[in-house]
């Protein structure tokens, strides 16, 4: 087999070179090609998994974080490409490769690369582009975007979890009037954040859609509305055990399409962990778009 991989070398804490060595070797003594693309800056890997479908390679293995993915998604979405896809989790929080159980050895990398099952995963789109994790707005979801790379490298998540300690101000807990539109809730809403997930996993908290599920062709809809400080903080200790949508000021649900605008002021937009516009957005769900290596 001819298996390409696309290499972000600077995402994540940069500690995956000796990994990707490890299960090329293993790659190479079982008389596999392999070929390599290292990204050098944003878009690179949306190229370079279109140049795979025209290669007309067998296997694809990104090496990242959620952005590097995200990226790749793209350029397999826009090349109608089937190619199946392993994911090395490379980057800072890994969020889907950790929902798809993704994080092995190397001798299990390489065994998934060359024998693993094939999945059919749906992935989201929004202004003519994919995702595969996340679009979110509000208090928080800019963390992942604004955090410096040089901080993430010397610090991996803790980089985040730093940035976000000096977001939360109370000028910052601005609540959004925005509307949203679905058929399953339309309306006015004031809100302090609204996501939309393929996976269950968020911002490194790994039930934050608790039922999301990337093979049911549908969207996760979680929306934090306003509410007092100390319910917001009530809310954000339940994250972790997935019980915050139980609270009766979030609104959790599933849709296979939604629109979000802002009423008043600009709202920014982060996508799988990259900042992608501003608000009005329209998410819809890709279903099975994907073939994912698992
Ligand atoms: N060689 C490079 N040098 C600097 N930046 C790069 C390079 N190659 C790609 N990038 C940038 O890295 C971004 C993706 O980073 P990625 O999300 O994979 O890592 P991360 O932010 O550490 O991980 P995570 O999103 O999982 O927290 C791309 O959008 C691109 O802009």
């Amino acid at each position: 087999m001819h298996i390409r991989f696309i290499y972000n070398p600077k995402s994540g804490r940069e500690r995956s070179q000796e990994k990707v060595s490890n299960v090329i070797k293993y790659l190479f003594e079982d008389g596999h090609e392999v070929s390599m693309r290292f990204t050098k800056k944003a878009h690179d890997a949306t190229e370079f998994a279109i140049e795979a479908e025209h290669d007309k390679v067998d296997r694809l293995v990104v090496v990242g974080g959620d952005g590097t993915v995200n990226e790749v998604v793209c350029g397999i979405q826009e090349s109608n490409s089937k190619i199946p896809v392993m994911i090395m989790p490379g980057g800072t929080t890994n969020d889907f490769a950790i929902y798809m159980g993704l994080q092995k050895d190397d001798w299990d990398t390489y065994k998934t690369i060359v024998s693993g099952k094939i999945e059919s995963v749906d992935c989201g789109k929004v202004a003519g582009r994919y995702f595969m994790n996340v679009g979110a707005c509000g208090i928080l979801t800019d963390v992942a975007h604004n955090t410096p790379v040089g901080l993430k490298t010397a610090f991996g998540r803790a980089a985040y979890v730093m940035k976000a300690l000096t977001e939360l101000t109370p000028e910052n807990l601005k609540p959004i009037k925005m509307k949203i539109e679905s058929e399953e809730v339309s309306g006015e809403y004031v809100s302090y954040m609204a996501l939309v997930a393929n996976s269950k996993s968020v911002g490194g908290f790994q039930k934050m859609a608790p039922l999301a599920s990337v093979h049911d062709g549908l969207l996760d809809v979680l929306v934090v509305r306003e509410m007092p400080i100390s319910d917001l903080v009530t809310v954000f200790m339940k994250i972790r055990a997935g019980e915050h949508v139980k609270h009766p000021n979030v609104m959790y649900f599933k849709t296979k399409k939604i629109s979000f605008s802002s009423l008043e002021e600009e709202v920014e937009l982060d996508v799988d962990g990259e900042f992608f516009g501003t608000l009005p957005a329209t998410f819809e769900v890709v279903h099975k778009a994907i073939n994912l290596l698992v």
